[in-house]
């Protein structure tokens, strides 16, 4: 991936109103139309040469137009045309390789003999009924999505405890994240509920008045009832393993121990009610045989993918910069610019360096696959290659490929995108507002007082805190808007298409939000809140303004008395406060790169 800004295209993701059979049965025509004309061409070629030799150039353009032959008819269903295909390169490599033992007389003879025999196997092919599909167009029906809630709001969670209190509380936590908790005392009024509902996930007691091991029942009654897929977390005060075991019998997914630990519960939460399905693996397929090309994207697009098909290698480059793929599927043999050396020249682009490359050819000679592989590619794929096995191939390492990307760009405590990333970020908003003339703000957030929270209650309940506050954010915002992790206990968003006032209501609502969060440390409950700054663009027009004026603002939501939100004026004040924030700042980076230096340490 070139950078952690660019969006994925998403025009094909949505399945297609074509089906897959009808698309490779169109594929499979076009195959044998086309195949006279190139037949026609290598003919031309072959009777050219006359008495005379033929040049290296005429050969190698002769040598990829049979290997790709080779290729697309076995990848087509048509084996014999694949295998004369093969004869014939054969053939002419053999006059590359080593010109001495094969005249030019002996070759035109071999090529137009294969050439009558792959004519009369078009017309053959032609003539008949389309045979019965090979095995390699099979693709298993790929599993719909599971259609839960698609807006977060509408996540509708029932909790179930007898302790009035404790319902009543984590509910109003859960809430602060999003999350529509209906929260019951009985049994009796839950499974009435869910009659009436299904929720996303049930959170269950598991000791209840009426029966020690009430909440498992429940649950294996539920799924009794056919509410196989329903998740369910059970809470209890009991630690120990027969608790747990009972609780894994009755089909629990999370296991919970009180007092209940937000920030844990709402990991498993997300976890059981994720409506989002993963965002689709970007494959750019480069061939030079446009079909297969198009076979291929047309197996990926089937199995959840989004694929661009591309037939001119010098069409890569600029396709890459708006087509953000994950992997490219490349052919070996192509007339212009060779896989080998299109893998090269994205290697020396330091966006593309760690951008995965597969070979897909009908190569089947080791030495020369290890050849090709040595430009700079990741693996090989012989083809005909089975659509099932293909789609595995690319999924494995393209997944591979954005968890090491995500490491990259993301901060390892709290998963938002690191200061870097977010900074990135900014930069690209403030161009693209500009060009599009747009609103956007950038809002800094600072957890007040948060040296007493680590003071009082360890680094720990620190750290737990500001996992509560990016999820907070992450959850809160828009998908659009952009949430990283500034450093220490600062975080940073980018807000694109709104107005200052907006932006101020929306993190002064998120401050609401973050400051009725409970936690607990050492049986003891407190709360936390922060202070922000916001800024906006056009008033400051530079990513560096943007950031100076928010910061400065923050620095007087601090002054002002903390757990507010101040905006940023053109025109920063007296300058004598200047000089304060100037000293805030440098004490405040001081502090954070220590820290970043102690959770880098492992402290
Ligand atoms: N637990 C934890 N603490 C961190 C982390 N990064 C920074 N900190 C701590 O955050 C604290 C920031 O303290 P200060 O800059 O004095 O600010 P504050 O106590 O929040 O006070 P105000 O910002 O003025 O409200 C320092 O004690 C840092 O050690 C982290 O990753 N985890």
């Amino acid at each position: 991936m070139s950078n952690p800004s660019s969006k994925p295209i998403q025009e094909s993701a949505a399945k297609p109103p074509e089906s897959f059979q009808a698309r490779k049965a169109k594929l499979r025509q076009l195959f044998l139309s086309q195949l006279p004309g190139r037949l026609a061409d290598a003919r031309r070629v072959v009777a050219d040469w006359r008495g005379l030799e033929p040049d290296r150039t005429e050969l190698e353009a002769l040598r990829v137009l049979f290997h790709t032959l080779k290729g697309s008819g076995a990848t087509f269903g048509f084996q014999p045309i694949a295998d004369r295909a093969q004869d014939a390169e054969h053939a002419v490599r053999q006059v590359l390789e080593d010109e001495e033992t094969t005249t030019a007389g002996t070759l035109r003879n071999t090529l137009t003999g294969i050439l009558d025999d792959l004519e009369h196997l078009q017309r053959t092919a032609e003539g008949q009924a389309a045979p019965d599909p090979p095995p390699a167009f099979e693709l298993a029906p790929r599993e719909p999505h599971p259609e839960r809630g698609s807006d977060r709001s509408q996540r509708l969670i029932y909790l179930c405890d007898d302790d009035p209190a404790l319902a009543a509380q984590l509910a109003g936590q859960l809430g602060c994240f999003g999350y529509r908790v209906q929260a019951f005392t009985t049994l009796t009024e839950l499974a009435e509920a869910v009659t009436q509902e299904t929720p996303a996930a049930l959170i269950l007691d598991i000791v209840f008045p009426e029966d020690s091991n009430g909440g498992p029942k429940m649950l294996s009654e539920l799924t009794g009832r056919g509410e196989e897929d329903l998740p369910c977390i059970f809470i209890s005060c009991r630690d120990d393993f027969q608790g747990r075991l009972q609780a894994v019998r009755a089909g629990g997914s999370a296991y919970c121990t009180k007092p209940i630990k937000t920030v844990e519960m709402l990991e498993f939460l997300d976890r059981l009610t994720n409506p989002n399905p993963p965002e689709p693996i970007n494959v750019l397929v480069v061939d030079d045989d446009q079909e297969l090309a198009q076979f291929h994207a047309t197996v990926l697009e089937e199995a959840g993918m989004v694929a661009k098909a591309v037939s001119d290698p010098e069409q890569v480059l600029e396709l890459l910069d708006h087509f953000d793929a994950d992997l490219v599927l490349m052919d070996m043999y192509m007339p212009e610019c060779s896989g080998p050396e299109l893998s090269q020249i994205l290697r020396q682009i330091p966006g593309h360096v760690s951008l995965p490359i597969i070979y897909v050819s009908s190569e089947t000679n080791v030495e020369r696959q290890h050849q090709a592989m040595a430009a700079g590619a990741d693996g090989f794929l012989t083809k005909p290659i089975e659509p099932a096995q293909l789609v595995a191939e690319v999924n494995l390492r393209a997944e591979r490929m954005r968890i090491l990307h995500s490491l990259m760009v993301r901060d390892g405590l709290t998963g938002l995108f690191n200061h870097n990333a977010i900074m990135q970020f900014l930069e690209i908003a403030v161009a693209n507002a500009r060009r599009a003339d747009a609103m956007l703000c950038f809002a800094m957030i600072d957890v007040d007082h948060f040296k007493a929270v680590n003071d009082t209650y360890g680094h720990p309940t620190g750290d737990q805190v500001l996992m509560a506050l990016s999820r907070t954010l992450r959850l809160r915002l828009r998908e659009d808007d952009m949430v990283g992790r500034y450093g220490g206990e600062e975080f940073a968003v980018v807000l694109n298409g709104v107005t200052l006032a907006q932006a101020k209501d929306i993190i002064d609502d998120l401050r609401n939000s973050f400051a009725a969060v409970t936690f607990y440390a050492d049986g003891q409950e407190f709360r936390c809140t922060f202070s922000s700054g916001v800024s906006d663009f056009p008033t400051f027009a530079t990513p560096d303004a943007m950031t100076e004026a928010a910061d400065r603002a923050l620095y007087q939501a601090k002054h002002s008395g903390r757990n507010r939100v101040e905006i940023a004026l053109a025109d920063p004040s007296a300058s004598a406060e200047d000089d304060t924030f100037s000293a805030h700042r440098q004490a405040t980076d001081a502090a954070t790169t220590d820290a970043d230096q102690r959770s880098h340490d492992g402290e």
